[in-house]
């Protein structure tokens, strides 16, 4: 680990070279020490020389401000309202979370302001036949037409499948630099890995226009790990660290910054850190563009469930550092991580998004909300059997 990193203490984000992991060895060794260290006391990194190709890489950021500059009609045509599987294009203001949790800012402070196209590689619906409505809730993504942008598709596709593998790769390191078996985690990914769809998403920001404006509040992710491509030369993202201080984290180039989500610090009962971070959107002129994927666990996982077998050595590097967060690690298992996970994720999409749930999941949603939009939602059955 570099020498301005302590535990406690770190000042900027480390970088791990991934190719190093490919090679059994002393560098392997090394490598697998600091993503442990990594992993408890920090939860993010930057990840160079990783395994998706850099011309796939750079078509991606080419695209990026090419797709914000369509005819807003043209991305108004695949508004994310008109997808079951919730993909598709956001404007500005169609995504309002307010994140109350961990941040010093007051929850109702902030306005977050962001376009974004959510984007995912095709699945086919015959994989959940015989499913319950949860496990229905991926599919095909909405694109625009191919004559004004010839190629996206085709480029965040390649894209999206080369960072897919490298994240489930780097699961089975993750594993490995916790002193388990480089499998440990399989059980909770499906075999079949089109059965799973992770989320990956274009974002741009645009400059704030009142001082109550940002990017994204602070935030933890909510999935097992993010992969995310700084697609522009501009700054924003910040880190908390342990002490509470915000961290830059700056474009590199080649690189991903790679972070940990709440999936996975459940299912390491809190030794992985799911570090806060936030985006203050640039002044301008320069826009930052971003890309985000996000690895999720299986929908037929239940993440209470979870039992790591830790040595204890890693154990103890937990206690050291809970001694020193200065704000409790929030892995407490909520009644929602006893449900299988995709009807726990479906539950918070028609949450956030009551219309749509309405509109294109209206069995569920009568069942999680029998009450109607803005009420609690009712404890659902723990095999989700019902929800069919
Ligand atoms: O755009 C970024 O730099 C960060 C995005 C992010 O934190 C998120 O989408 O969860
Ligand atoms: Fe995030």
């Amino acid at each position: 680990m570099p020498s301005d990193i302590t535990p406690t203490h770190y000042s900027s984000i480390p970088t791990l070279d991934y190719s190093k992991s490919q090679r059994p060895g002393p560098e392997r060794d090394e490598f697998l020490a600091s993503l442990r260290d990594i992993l408890v006391n920090i939860g993010f990194l930057y990840l160079s020389n990783h395994s998706v190709s850099m011309e796939v890489v750079n078509k991606v950021i080419a695209f990026s401000p090419k797709f914000f500059e369509l005819p807003q009609q043209m991305k108004d045509d695949i508004d994310f309202t008109n997808s079951r599987a919730f993909l598709g294009y956001f404007n500005v203001g169609g995504e309002r979370v307010i994140h109350a949790r961990s941040g010093t800012e007051g929850p109702s402070a902030i306005t977050e302001t962001r376009e974004q196209f959510t984007f995912a590689a095709d699945r086919d619906p015959k994989l959940t036949e015989g499913y319950p409505e949860w496990a229905k809730q991926d599919g095909s993504g909405l694109w625009p037409p191919e004559e004004p942008i010839p190629g996206f598709k085709a480029a965040l596709v390649d894209y999206y499948e080369q960072v897919e593998t490298l994240s489930y790769s780097f699961a089975s390191l993750i594993a490995e630099a916790l002193g388990l078996d480089s499998t440990a985690f399989e059980q909770w990914f499906d075999q079949d890995r089109k059965k799973m769809q992770p989320r990956a998403k274009l974002m741009r920001y645009p400059p704030p226009s009142s001082p109550k404006e940002t990017g994204i509040a602070s935030h933890e992710d909510r999935g097992f790990l993010t992969f995310l491509l700084q697609a522009s030369n501009v700054a924003g993202l910040e880190v908390r660290n342990l002490s509470g201080e915000w961290l830059p984290c700056p474009p590199i180039d080649g690189t991903f910054v790679v972070n940990l989500g709440r999936a996975l610090e459940k299912i390491t009962r809190g030794v992985c850190l799911a570090t806060s971070h936030r985006v203050l959107s640039p002044p301008g002129p320069e826009v930052r563009y971003s890309v985000p994927f996000f690895t999720n666990v299986s929908m037929y996982v239940r993440i209470a469930d979870a039992d790591p077998q830790f040595p204890q050595e890693v154990w103890d590097m937990y206690q050291a550092r809970q001694r020193k967060l200065d704000r409790p690690v929030e892995w407490m298992y909520s009644r929602m991580d006893k449900e299988l996970a995709g009807l726990t994720r479906l539950t918070y999409k028609v949450k956030n998004h009551p219309e749509m749930g309405q509109r294109h999941h209206p069995v569920f949603f009568q069942e999680v909300f029998p009450n109607g939009p803005g009420s609690a939602p009712k404890t659902a059955p723990a095999d989700g059997a019902v929800m069919a």
